[in-house]
């Protein structure tokens, strides 16, 4: 499961057939790039589904055209083809041409991305229960009986899969000790989420405490090749694992956790292979949920639609999303407010009012910064504490861990009135009580 980028990009020719005019690339072409590739031509059909051929004969023998022409190795196609439009297709091509789809694709770029024991474990079990159904379906019929016993393929796989749940079950989550050895620890929780290339990283770099870097045991080595390609180029799953830093909101130490990015179309089973990207952000106090509104209107509405589904399924409050529409400076002021008025209307009541930004330019920032810092789970107290030596490291205390609105050193004893997660301050009066 070595990274791709050890070997040469391979030429590859993106196909994609739409039923209507347009038809973009531009999502496609960035996830062949991601996964170290370059793409060399592009054919595209606009049309009704040929069920046999996937793109009709005449468009399939362009195809071959092309991919001769080109020198290509690869061929991929931007939606799911079935087993048989599969053979079909890579049997139209020149010999020793690849075929792969969509869902293939960002299989391999998890797989090549994929850092840890943990989640090579978990792109693995998610390629074979992508497989196993091809498989089966591949698989003649007559034989199948025999196919499901013990030495066939399809036993092996099925074998497989079950060998790979029982291992993950018992790998512990890092993630989770993690988080509630620092709930523990009083720190608020902020996710990141939202689709790949909206700008979760850029916004972890403009929140996180400088000097503080705080990784969780699955981030990636630093200072690897991936690391520094993907720091200049535009490219997709930069993040594969979660990262978490400390940060500072208006006094309020938090950890903000930056997430794998959703991709339209992802296969399923690799999202509940990775869900413990998007478990990030059920157990979160806030979710900031960024979006790109440098894209087209409707591909917005339709990304922050889902978007919010995904945390609506992962049974996330409403109160505790904030939706930052993202890349504000590349847009018209009326681009700026068509964006605006449309996801007033798609975020729940409850939710932030969205906040348009530019997390490039730091524009908007602290706006974004208090909206997320309203939203932590808050009290306040009052400490009065004998003004000793001892009581002095509880003051300090306090004022590590919460917002101190006033301290009043009045004689014989120190008044503190501060507000802070709830848990926090209830740790801070038994010890208060305790030295009285
Ligand atoms: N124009 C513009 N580009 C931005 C802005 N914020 C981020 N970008 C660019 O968008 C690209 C993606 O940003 P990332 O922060 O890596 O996005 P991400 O959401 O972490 O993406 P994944 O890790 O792939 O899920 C990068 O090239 C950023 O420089 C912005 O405010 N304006
Ligand atoms: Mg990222």
């Amino acid at each position: 499961m070595s990274p791709s980028v050890d070997t040469q990009p391979t030429n590859t020719v993106i196909v994609k057939r739409s039923p209507t005019a347009p038809v973009e690339t531009d999502e496609i072409e960035r996830l062949v790039r991601a996964n170290g590739d370059s793409v060399v031509a592009e054919v595209t059909q606009v049309g009704p589904d040929d069920s046999g051929t996937y793109l009709g004969r005449g468009k399939l023998d362009e195809l071959a055209a092309a991919v001769e022409d080109r020198e290509a190795g690869r061929v991929v196609v931007d939606g799911e083809l079935t087993p048989d439009q599969h053979h079909t297709v890579e049997r139209a091509m020149p010999d020793e041409t690849v075929v792969v789809d969509r869902y293939r694709l960002v299989l391999e770029i998890f797989e090549s991305q994929a850092g840890t024991r943990r989640s090579q474990l978990q792109v693995e079990l998610a390629r074979l229960r992508y497989d196993l159904p091809r498989v089966i379906a591949a698989a003649d019929e007559g034989i199948l009986n025999q196919q499901t016993e013990k030495g066939s393929r399809i036993y092996d796989v099925q074998t497989r899969i079950d060998r790979l749940e029982g291992k993950l079950d018992e790998l512990p989550d890092p993630a989770d000790q993690f988080r509630k050895r620092r709930r523990e620890e009083g720190f608020d929780l902020v996710t990141l989420a939202g689709y790949t290339n909206a700008g979760k990283s850029t916004l972890l770099h403009r929140l996180a405490d400088e000097m503080s870097l705080e990784e969780t045991a699955t981030d990636r080595e630093p200072g690897s090749e991936k690391d520094a390609t993907a720091a200049v180029e535009d490219r997709l799953f930069e993040t594969l694992e979660t990262t978490t830093r400390r940060a500072t909101l208006e006094g309020r130490p938090a950890l903000v956790t930056d997430t794998v990015g959703f991709v339209d179309d992802l296969p399923h089973d690799l999202v509940e292979s990775f869900s413990s990207t998007l478990s990030e952000a059920a157990a979160a106090d806030v979710v900031v949920l960024v979006v790109d509104a440098s894209d087209t209107l409707e591909t917005f509405r339709e990304r922050l639609s889902v978007s919010l589904e995904v945390l609506e399924a992962q049974d996330v409050d409403e109160e505790r999303i904030v939706t930052v529409l993202n890349k504000a400076e590349s847009l018209t002021d009326d681009e700026r407010r068509r964006r605006y008025s449309t996801a007033t209307d798609l975020v729940p009541e409850a939710a932030a009012d969205p906040i348009l930004a530019s997390l490039l330019e730091g524009t908007n920032v602290d706006a974004l910064r208090s909206a997320v810092r309203e939203r932590f789970p808050e009290e306040r107290a009052t400490l009065r504490l004998p003004n000793t030596d001892d009581a002095m490291s509880l003051v300090s205390r306090a004022y590590d861990r919460t917002t101190v609105e006033s301290i009043d050193y009045a004689g014989e004893t120190v008044e503190i009135e501060c507000r802070g997660r709830p848990s926090v301050l209830e740790k801070l009066r038994a010890r208060a009580e305790a030295i009285d």
